[in-house]
């Protein structure tokens, strides 16, 4: 073993979140800091996952616009040129632009699997040898997530998302497991691929974590354009013959059949897509006496701390990146004998489904606020009904729904549906955050005739006294 190397921070896992806590840890400072990755620097969400499926949803949804929208021809999508899209914005699976990065940010990148060994001490292994680390100020736990696979799979060699955000063999049928959001999404680019998708979805719902009428057009959306979708559907068996894991995003084998309560499906390919669980087991916890409950419960030595999927909070980059962030100002602030301000509020968690149509939500929904003790009052318009949002395509679907707390009028919860829904929701992000009350919202003036317009109609179906501040 090489000698110990010493840094202030050392950080296991360069996803998003990894390099953020390390960034922001040593930024404007005199520390340093190293980052310890096992695959490529920029994680899951560079490579497999965010970049790779929004890169090849986005041609999707502009074809699926021009199909709807009077004045111009209809856009097709080109599988092969659509793939190569894709490989473009993974920079074909070669991380040295992210490498760059982190040189000119001043951070070492150390490449290996990380694990604990003691207080402030990992050890690294690697082809090239095993290197100890030691951290002077803190370690951050950054190793992101695993796509859970139940016993009853284990034997079939189901693709996870990584096979279908990197497919370079598309099957003619694919059935997918699940109903959240890799599913739904994974459903609409393997289908303008040219698969035949089949949905089958255990709970009587999509998107369990989305205000009902989301998730109705979700599902409308998905059935128009030729997904079969079965709800409340158990799998008891799947078989297959020939199964063998190949190369990520080739068909695993032959003929997939799964026994559901709804029949049996056949497919060339199944796509496991039932949740992710953070990678906690690998990481040398015990030698720190800490169990994977202790990280995600955020029960942690103040020397220790997790960030991004890892740390058990909502798995999303934009999360994950913000969690890194303040991490990072916490371990900046305590080294230098400060404590970094931080708002007393805690802030909303936005997500954007990429679907057709697109949902976009954050804070509480409904069900939530009043299930958190809140008297709620909710205004919903139909999404065409403001003129911004209207002239966007011919056949505009879904609703915005806002979720107001009847004593404070502040905001507690958004969900917009629809052609941009994902840049709609950021204006309630900020409400929610700078905590604005409807009344003071009303004065938030939005362009004639832009999408945002939707705010003036929503905020005018609330009661009239929210147009004023709430009683003493
Ligand atoms: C198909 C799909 C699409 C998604 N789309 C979106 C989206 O549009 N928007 C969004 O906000 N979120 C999206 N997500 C979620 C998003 O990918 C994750 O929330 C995000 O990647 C988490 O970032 P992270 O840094 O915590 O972990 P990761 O991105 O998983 O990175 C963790 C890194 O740690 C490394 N690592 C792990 N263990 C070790 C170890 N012991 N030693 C060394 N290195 C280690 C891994 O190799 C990896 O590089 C999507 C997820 C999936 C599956
Ligand atoms: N656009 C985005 O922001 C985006 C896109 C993709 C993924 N992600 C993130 O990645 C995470 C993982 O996505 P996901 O879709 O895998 O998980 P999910 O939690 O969104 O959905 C999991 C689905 O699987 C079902 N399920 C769970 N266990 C099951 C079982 N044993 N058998 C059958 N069905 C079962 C659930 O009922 C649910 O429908 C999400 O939580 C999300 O935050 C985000």
């Amino acid at each position: 073993m090489d000698q110990t190397r010493e840094y202030d921070v050392v950080v296991i896992g360069g996803g998003p979140a990894g390099e953020n806590a390390a960034q922001y840890a040593v930024e404007g400072t005199s520390m340093t800091a190293a980052i310890i990755e096992g695959e490529l620097l920029g994680g899951e969400c560079s490579y497999w996952a965010c970049m790779p499926s929004k890169a090849l949803l986005r041609p999707v949804a502009v074809a699926d616009i021009t199909s709807d929208l009077a004045g111009v021809s209809t856009a097709h999508v080109e599988a092969q040129a659509l793939l190569e899209r894709r490989d473009t914005w993974v920079s074909h699976y070669d991380d040295s632009g992210q490498a760059s990065w982190a040189e000119g940010a001043g951070l070492a990148v150390l490449r290996g699997h990380g694990r604990l060994v003691g207080e402030r001490t990992v050890e690294v292994v690697s082809s090239e040898g095993t290197t100890r680390v030691r951290a002077r100020q803190a370690v951050v736990l950054a190793t992101g997530s695993s796509a859970r696979v139940p016993d009853l799979y284990a034997d079939v060699h189901a693709w996870d998302s990584r096979d279908a955000t990197g497919v370079v063999e598309v099957p003619d049928r694919l059935a997918i497991v699940g109903g959240g959001v890799v599913a739904c999404e994974a459903a609409l680019w393997m289908t303008a691929l040219g698969s035949q998708v089949t949905l089958v979805v255990r709970d009587r719902r999509l998107l369990g974590r989305t205000e009902p009428f989301a998730a109705d057009a979700v599902l409308d959306g998905l059935r128009e354009r030729g997904v079969t979708v079965h709800l409340g559907t158990e799998v008891s068996d799947v078989r297959r013959e020939g199964a063998e894991a190949t190369v990520t995003g080739k068909v695993h084998g032959g003929t997939v059949t799964l026994t559901t309560s709804a029949g049996e499906v056949e497919a060339d390919e199944l796509l496991l897509a039932i949740g992710r669980a953070p990678r906690l087991d690998d990481v040398g916890l015990e030698a720190v006496d800490l169990t994977p409950d202790d990280v995600t419960g955020g029960r942690l030595p103040e020397w220790l701390h997790a960030v991004g999927d890892a740390s058990g909070g909502p798995p999303l980059t934009h999360w994950g990146k913000h969690q890194a962030r303040v991490v990072g100002a916490r371990i900046a602030a305590a080294a230098a004998g400060e404590v970094a301000w931080e708002p007393d509020r805690e802030a909303p968690v936005p997500q954007v489904v990429f679907t057709e149509p697109e949902v976009a939500s954050v804070g509480l929904t409904e069900a939530q606020a009043r299930d958190a003790g809140h008297d709620v009052v909710t205004t919903k318009v139909p999404t065409s009904s403001a003129a911004g949002t209207g002239l966007l395509r011919d056949h505009v679907a879904g609703d915005a729904q806002l979720v107001v707390d009847a004593r404070t009028h502040l905001l507690l919860g958004a969900t917009f549906v629809g052609p941009e829904a994902g840049e709609l929701v950021h204006a309630a992000t900020v409400a929610i955050t700078g905590g604005v009350p409807t009344h003071v919202l009303r004065h938030a003036v939005a362009s004639y005739p832009t999408a945002a317009e939707l705010w003036l109609r929503l905020l005018e179906e609330l009661p009239r006294e929210f147009r004023v501040p709430p009683p003493a």
